[in-house]
């Protein structure tokens, strides 16, 4: 999956993406990083097809019914209960199927029937993760999946995440988190500059950038 040589200018006039080249691999968690506004949502909204791409250079993505987008935020009717909710996802895919509280991962057996209104913030997002990742597609996009959630639910997050990597499936996701971030079967690329500045594993990131973590690297490329 391949971006090349992309510019793109924002309704205002500002140059968002100058001849942006990036390669993202299948069967991995692509990681785009990069500080605010410099435009990892609207990169995500291309790929995803929510912009127009069509006679862009955006080459050998999946059509947008092949793709799961999980936008920032969560919205759901308070009055759903939390089974409900990612049976009616399941059924987007499968409507024979018959989902049960017993398929569902362990974080969440104890809330399935909840309803939406009592959970709290990030327990809703990891009940729109699973509805997500349920979703029998190609690519997976996640917008800040993990952004404003404790560290349990964060780990819990980045686990179902990256249980989709090892399935085969290809994952892009944005961050401005690096404590939970998987280091296998990961790939990164650095959005700065209008451009992508750095792609590659996060050991060759910090051996690039000749530092001992990721978060050092991180600010070094994108200075
Ligand atoms: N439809 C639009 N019209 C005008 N400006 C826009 C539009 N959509 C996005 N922008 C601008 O494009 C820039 C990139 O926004 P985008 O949300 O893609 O950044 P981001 O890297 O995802 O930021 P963050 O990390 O804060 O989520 C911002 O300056 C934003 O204001």
């Amino acid at each position: 999956m391949r971006i090349q040589d992309f510019s793109y200018q924002l309704p205002d006039g500002r140059v968002l993406f100058d001849h942006l080249t990036a390669d993202f691999e299948p069967g991995k968690v692509n990681i785009l990083l990069g500080v605010n506004g410099v435009g990892k949502t609207t990169l995500l909204d291309f790929i995803a097809g929510v912009s127009e791409r069509q006679d862009l250079p955006f080459e050998g993505f999946p059509e947008m019914s092949r793709i799961a987008y999980q936008m920032q935020g969560a919205p759901f009717t308070g009055s759903a209960k939390v089974i409900d909710a990612i049976r009616m996802m399941v059924n987007l895919d499968r409507p024979a199927a018959n989902f049960e509280v017993s398929q569902l991962p362990e974080s969440l057996k104890d809330i399935a029937n909840s309803h939406f209104r009592d959970l709290s913030g990030g327990q809703r997002r990891l009940v729109i993760l699973e509805g997500i990742c349920q979703l029998q597609r190609d690519l997976y996009l996640f917008d800040e999946p993990e952004s404003g959630l404790d560290v349990k639910i964060a780990v819990q997050m980045m686990t179902r995440i990256k249980a989709l990597a090892a399935k085969g499936k290809t994952v892009i996701m944005t961050t401005h988190q690096f404590r939970n971030l998987p280091e296998d079967n990961v790939h990164l690329l650095v959005l700065a500059g209008k451009c992508i500045a750095f792609t590659g594993t996060p050991a060759e990131l910090m051996a690039e950038t000749n530092t001992q973590s990721l978060e050092d690297a991180y600010l070094k490329t994108d200075s």
